[in-house]
Order: structure tokens, then C-alpha cells, then sequence
């Protein structure tokens, strides 16, 4: 019997790489630093912060300003963060140029869509519907959908997973050293974006291909040995 193969899928990242959230994960930042009577940080000094979840986020925003707190204190300003991020979510936020017109060319070739963020589920799904592409992806798994998160390969594999895809014919599209070290973990191909939050040129981790722009990435998947 011949067994149908399963749809081509490409599994995004979403801070930096589907769309620039930049600007409201470090507003947000912002405002619980400046709660605890710290000093804001600049957009430039905090980008690189961002790619391990807000957690993560804030624990760097803190060691930035020499601060270190307790587990109960983090967790409270993480519930804070996740509060104030949720009711702001989308304010500056944007997909970057030439996604959808990407997603429509791929999906007229028959792909589908995931995404795998190390971003909370709960905002991910939010953000998502508030961009308008929310119903674009069979699955959107965030950093506690499972019980290992990015870098850790059943992030990916579990999320291609839902998806109903194949980890054969799927590719990770993300924009820093996790996603690609998640994507290897999980030996499936990557393609990495130049415009997101890494902290070294992203071509320094040794994707499979860099685009600069969404109007790339049908040629860098094609030079993909792919099924
Ligand atoms: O919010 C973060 O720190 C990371 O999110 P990402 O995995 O979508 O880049
Ligand atoms: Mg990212």
C-alpha cells in the first residue's frame, strides 16, 4: 500500500522572527524594572535579551542593572510581566515585511504551518490572533506546552507533532542560537533570519541558510534537500 506523505511543514519561531515584538516585550520589561526602582533599558542593550522567554527576559534585565532576586520575587514579577505584556500586547508589534505574502506562496504549494516559541502559549495565542495570522498554524506551542521547551528537541518534535506533520519534511524558520540549536537537537533542517534578536551575527550558529527578508525563503527552503 502506498502511504500518503504528509504535508511539507515549516515550524516558525515568533519574537524576532515572525514578527518584531521587540518594542513590547522591552516596554513591558520597562515597567517592572521601574517598579523595583530600576533604570529602563535601551531597545538596543535588551534585544539581545530576548530568545529564552520572559523569565529569562527579566532575570538579564536585572543582572543588567547588577540585581539579582530570590525565586518567589522572580516568579511574582514574572506573573506581573505576563499581566501587563497580555493587556499591551500588540502595541508597537509587527509582522515583519513580506511574511504573509511568504505563507500564501507556500501554502499554495501545499505546505502547512507551526509555531514553536519559547514564548507562553497563553500571549502567543493572543499576540498571534491580534496580528491576524492566528488560524494560519495547525499548531501554536509555546514554552510550557510541554515538558522541555526550546532548545531541547522534543520542543520541536512534539510541535511537528500537532501539527500533524513529519519531522522528515519539516523545516525551523528562527531568528536566534536557541532556534537553532533546537532545530539540530531535533535534526531537522534551519533557516535563520538576519533581522531578529540574536547576540552575534546569526550566520556565527551555522544555519542552513540566512535570509534577510520573506521574499528569500522560498529559494533558501528549495536549496534544502528536502522530500
Ligand atoms: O520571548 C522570548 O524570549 C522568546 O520567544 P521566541 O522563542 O518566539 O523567540
Ligand atoms: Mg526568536
Amino acid at each position: 500500500m502506498i502511504q500518503a506523505l504528509s504535508a511539507p511543514l515549516l515550524v516558525f519561531d515568533l519574537d524576532g522572527t515572525l514578527a518584531d515584538t521587540a518594542g513590547d516585550l522591552i516596554a513591558t520589561l520597562n515597567v517592572i524594572l521601574h517598579r523595583e526602582g530600576l533604570p529602563p533599558l535601551s531597545t538596543q542593550e535588551a534585544k539581545p535579551m530576548v530568545g529564552a522567554g520572559a523569565k529569562a527576559l527579566i532575570e538579564r534585565g536585572l543582572k543588567a542593572s547588577g540585581v539579582t532576586v530570590s525565586e518567589a520575587k522572580l516568579e511574582e514579577m514574572f506573573d506581573a510581566y505576563l499581566a501587563y505584556y497580555e493587556a499591551h500586547i500588540c502595541e508597537v508589534t509587527e509582522l515583519y515585511p513580506g511574511l504573509t505574502a511568504a505563507l500564501d506562496r507556500f501554502e499554495q504549494a501545499g505546505w502547512i504551518f507551526a509555531v514553536c516559541t519559547n514564548k507562553i502559549e497563553h500571549p502567543s495565542r493572543l499576540l498571534l490572533k491580534a496580528l491576524g495570522i492566528d488560524t494560519r498554524f495547525r499548531a501554536i506551542c509555546g514554552k510550557n506546552t510541554f515538558a522541555f521547551s526550546k532548545p531541547h528537541g522534543e520542543a520541536l518534535l512534539q510541535t511537528i507533532a500537532r501539527a500533524g506533520g513529519d519531522p522528515r519534511r519539516s523545516l525551523m524558520v528562527g531568528d536566534t542560537k536557541v532556534d537553532i540549536e533546537t532545530a539540530r537537537n531535533a535534526a531537522v533542517p534551519v533557516v535563520a533570519v538576519d533581522f531578529g534578536y540574536t547576540d552575534q551575527p546569526i550566520a556565527h550558529y551555522k544555519p542552513d541558510h540566512v535570509i534577510s527578508h520573506y521574499d528569500q525563503l522560498w529559494k533558501a527552503v528549495a536549496a534544502l534537500p528536502f522530500d
